[in-house]
């Protein structure tokens, strides 16, 4: 638990979550082919202190300042994915010029369309309470509806989770993306468009 793997199988997802934890391509874009409306609500973004299990990934040290950038993906009005992204705070101009200026335009849309950004490979993880991210996604959530059982709220709660290491130039960036229950729930109701090939 909380700890981050290669092989999505050491997660243990259901087979409906699991095609959504291995998607290859742009995560907005696969949403997008499941609902009538797709919208990223922002939720923050901002300096932060990079957190314990992300300093390595980006190349900072234990203490250091990331941009921090936190979403919730909804699907007609559902969200179905919190997800985190994080730069470290010194190279934001020189190699993430579009961070700043994304708003509630998905960063997806951004990344899978500059041939000059290379996508690392995916980790895995099923998170417990105990990591920050999970707080932050049950605390960004409406209160549950009485009785409603999908809601991952509770002490025990746990969601599984990726992270993809992003490099453009000398460039990193880390996003990461916590899969809420209701995303069980989406059907396909578009085919899903593939991905242009990069020239
Ligand atoms: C990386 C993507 O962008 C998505 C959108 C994000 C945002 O707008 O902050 C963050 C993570 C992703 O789920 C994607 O669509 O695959």
């Amino acid at each position: 638990m909380n700890r981050w793997l290669r092989h999505v199988a050491a997660a243990h997802a259901a087979p409906a979550l699991r095609e959504w934890l291995v998607s290859p391509g742009s995560l907005t874009r696969r949403l997008r082919a499941h609902c009538e409306r797709f919208d990223v609500r922002l939720l923050r973004q901002g300096a932060a202190a990079c957190l314990p299990d992300q300093a390595s990934a980006i190349g900072l040290a234990g203490t250091g300042r990331v941009l921090e950038r936190e979403v919730l993906l909804v699907c007609d009005g559902i969200p179905v994915v919190y997800a985190q992204t994080v730069v470290p705070a010194g190279c934001i101009r020189a190699h993430w010029p579009f961070f700043n200026a994304l708003g509630s335009r998905s960063l997806g849309s951004a990344l899978f369309h500059d041939p000059r950004i290379e996508r690392g490979a995916l980790q895995h993880a099923r998170l417990s309470g105990r990591h920050p991210l999970l707080r932050r996604a049950l605390a960004a959530l409406p209160p549950p509806a009485p009785g409603d059982l999908h809601e991952p709220h509770g002490p025990a709660a746990m969601l599984h989770a990726r992270r993809c290491l992003y490099r453009r130039r000398r460039g990193l960036l880390l996003v990461t993306e916590l899969f809420l229950p209701a995303i069980a729930q989406l059907m396909p109701r578009r085919r899903i468009p593939t991905e242009p090939d990069r020239q």
